[in-house]
């Protein structure tokens, strides 16, 4: 079976693209000719990869047909140009969910991944959709000296790494978009408490049950999570974790180790979802080669 995960489907760029007047009429035929002829080129190449078989399932359906349509398109001047840095906003194509590819105006999206549960041990539900994000300079810095001579692959093996990137004093969100309709803002706190619980016991021992009391309690009946709703992590400057509903900011708790823990559901041992703790790690050793 052709298995395209996360077939990034990129909406619009927000901005219009701004072309010197001298330069609009040819560039804009130009660049018509070369979208059709992608276009087309895509939709044959939809058709045939389904039919062969041809697609690499870790790599989105973009970066297949682009492989497809010109295979040495790496060695190209453009051969570096992330198409995801392009767009706003991109689609996890599983539950529809549209992430912003930038957030906080400088954390860019490093993967998306979905949290499934299972009810009564007898079917699973898709929860919500997550986005996780970094700002790559901040990455740079914090970890540049230490990491920066290894490759992209030595860093994905690189257990320190991994830690550091967890660890450290770095900026990052971790975006939760609700899939599932009937959530009630008391199966978030209960899913809250097991899964940041049992981190926090993991990383700090027994004895934060006062912390996470704190944390979920930020999560209060009044507020409604409808589908669509958005959940937003912020770890802060200081390992401050800042928790926002909808955009509306809920409570903010200075704790390194909340923050770690937050961090390990989505980005530790035993992930979420695993093939996206891959694509994250993918993403932020590749902003230590930049
Ligand atoms: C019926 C299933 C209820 C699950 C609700 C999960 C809502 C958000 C919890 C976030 C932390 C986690 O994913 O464990």
């Amino acid at each position: 079976m052709v298995s395209l995960r996360f077939p990034f489907l990129f909406s619009q760029p927000k901005r219009p693209c701004t072309i010197s007047n001298a330069t609009t009429s040819r560039s804009f035929s130009a660049a018509t000719v070369v979208a059709c002829s992608f276009a087309a080129g895509a939709a044959a190449f939809s058709g045939i990869a389904a039919a062969q078989k041809i697609t690499n399932p870790k790599r989105s359906f973009l970066q297949n047909a682009l492989d497809f349509l010109l295979p040495n398109h790496s060695s190209l001047p453009w051969g570096s140009l992330s198409l995801a840095d392009t767009s706003s906003t991109v689609v996890e194509s599983k539950t529809g969910m549209s992430f912003p590819s930038v957030v906080s105006e400088s954390q860019r999206l490093l993967g998306i991944g979905l949290r499934r549960k299972s009810v009564l041990g007898l079917k699973n539900i898709d929860v919500y959709a997550f986005g996780v994000y970094a700002d790559n300079d901040e990455v740079k810095k914090v970890l540049g000296q230490k990491y920066g001579k290894l490759s992209i692959s030595e860093l994905k093996e690189n257990e320190g790494f991994k830690e550091d990137l967890m660890e450290g004093d770095i900026c990052m969100t971790v975006r939760l978009q609700i899939v599932y309709s009937k959530l009630s803002i008391r199966s978030v706190r209960s899913a809250f408490e097991e899964s940041v619980g049992s981190r926090l016991q993991k990383f700090g021992g027994p004895d934060n049950k006062e912390l996470l009391r704190r944390f979920a309690s930020q999560f209060k009946d009044e507020y409604k999570i409808p589908k669509g709703s958005v959940i937003e992590l912020s770890k802060d400057r200081g390992h401050v974790l800042r928790t926002r509903i909808d955009g509306k900011e809920v409570g903010s708790i200075q704790s390194k180790l909340l923050c770690r823990s937050i961090l390990d559901l989505y980005m530790g041992e035993d992930p979420f979802d695993r093939q996206a703790k891959e694509e994250i790690e993918s993403k932020l050793a590749s902003f230590l080669q930049q």
